[in-house]
């Protein structure tokens, strides 16, 4: 079964001229840890804030979990999803309880039950100390781990991160790929997009390669390095099928 299918999606933001997606199409598997992968400006942050229903495609179809994206599911839609975006999505001037306290809030949970799963996160985390502390005070890597609690509360089946590792230390990006990696094995199924595809390699069961709005190549990132004798690993795939051109 289908746990995201993208079909000839289209996307043109108002005053461009030219699209963002042309005709995207891909399909990843309930379960999986999946990778969207692209240059800069290839379309990725775009697919993901479509997928989530934070921003309207033109036309095309998406389908996520066997729900079609569209206004009717949207209510159940947010509540399979759980969204980690690229920019920090906390108040800067609470701490990480008064923060989760408010995201949990918002999808209905209350009182000791949610003060005993953000205590649980927290201390997964390695922020039990700091969760009094405003996440202003907070480094890059624990405002990241914050940031992903906020998206877990709810107990997504589907968790949609983009680029959670960008940016922080060995420890905190190991901590991460962990996590990710014991969320999917209870059942969840992971999207990410990662600028990192050595990280991409070891992490994803499956990666589409996307380039200037449309799929260039999908599948399993060894099969793909098995199946152009000319790369060693998905870095070289991801050159072959996208060139060394710089990108604006
Ligand atoms: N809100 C917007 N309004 C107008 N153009 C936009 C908007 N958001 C993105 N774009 C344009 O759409 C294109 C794709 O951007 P997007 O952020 O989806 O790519 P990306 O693959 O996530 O890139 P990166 O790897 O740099 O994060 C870019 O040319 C960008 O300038």
């Amino acid at each position: 079964m289908s746990g995201i299918s993208v079909k000839d999606l289209y996307k043109t933001y108002k005053g461009s001229a030219e699209p963002t997606l042309k005709g995207l199409t891909f399909q990843f598997g309930k379960g999986k840890i999946a990778g969207l992968l692209g240059p800069n400006g290839a379309g990725k942050t775009t697919t993901i804030s479509i997928l989530c229903g934070i921003v309207r495609g033109d036309s095309g179809e998406v389908i996520i979990h066997d729900l079609k994206q569209q206004a009717a599911h949207r209510e159940e839609i947010k509540h399979i999803i759980g969204i980690v975006p690229q920019q920090i999505a906390l108040y800067p001037q609470l701490s990480a309880v008064e923060n989760l306290t408010y995201f949990g809030n918002l999808y209905g949970f209350k009182g000791k039950p949610l003060q005993q799963k953000i205590m649980h996160y927290l201390e997964l985390f390695g922020l039990e100390k700091s969760a009094h502390k405003e996440i202003h005070k907070y480094s890059g890597g624990m405002k990241r781990r914050a940031n992903i609690i906020a998206a877990i509360l709810h107990n997504p089946k589907l968790l949609v991160l983009d680029e959670p590792t960008a940016g922080v230390d060995v420890q905190s990006r190991s901590m991460i790929l962990q996590f990710l990696r014991d969320y999917n094995s209870q059942g969840a199924s992971i999207l990410y997009t990662s600028h990192l595809l050595e990280e991409a390699q070891s992490l994803c069961e499956e990666v589409v390669i996307m380039d200037a709005g449309k799929m260039i190549v999908q599948g399993n990132p060894q099969t793909l390095i098995h199946q152009h004798p000319d790369c060693n690993n998905l870095e070289d795939v991801f050159l072959h099928f996208t060139g060394n051109a710089l990108r604006d």
